[in-house]
């Protein structure tokens, strides 16, 4: 099995842990020089609070009742899961390409190369403000498909 395949295997299997109905994702930071996973995180509600709020789906984004104020990205939950002390120069395996809101913590946190399995939501205005910021940013960013 290739490298990639077995890092982004470790994402989808994250990504089962997920409660969200409609869209589980999951992601892998990897440090490239030794090949070894540093942290990983699924979409989730903030600690302790899993059966406290709602995961009802909704257009509206900003909705009270709805899950996207309250749910944590996999992505952010990876970064602070890790197990030392930065993730500078590493790699991001993610089963969704990024949101801007997780764009932005992937460039502050130093992480250089996104690897990603799915762009579902690629033409929504948040999905192209992250491809423009990690293009400016220059984080590589590939499709393992
Ligand atoms: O960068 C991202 C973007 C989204 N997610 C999570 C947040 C939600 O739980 C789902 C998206 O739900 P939809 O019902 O498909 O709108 O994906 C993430 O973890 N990281
Ligand atoms: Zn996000």
């Amino acid at each position: 099995m290739k490298k990639e395949d077995y890092f982004m295997a470790a994402a989808c299997l994250a990504a089962q842990r997920s409660k969200d109905a409609s869209t589980q994702v999951g992601a892998v930071i990897v440090n490239e020089t030794d090949n070894k996973i540093v942290g990983t995180g699924y979409n989730g509600m903030p600690a302790g609070l899993d059966d406290e709020l709602p995961w009802e789906r909704g257009d509206e984004k900003n909705n009270y009742n709805k899950k996207y104020l309250y749910v944590t990205h996999a992505e952010l939950n990876a970064i602070v899961n890790k197990n030392c002390a930065d993730v500078n120069g590493c790699t991001m395996y993610v089963t969704l390409f990024p949101c801007n809101e997780c764009a932005k913590l992937i460039i502050q946190s130093g992480i250089r190369k996104v690897i990603y399995l799915s762009n579902k939501y690629e033409t929504r205005t948040e999905t192209k403000a992250s491809r423009r910021m990690l293009d400016q940013a220059m984080v590589d960013t590939q499709c393992t498909k």
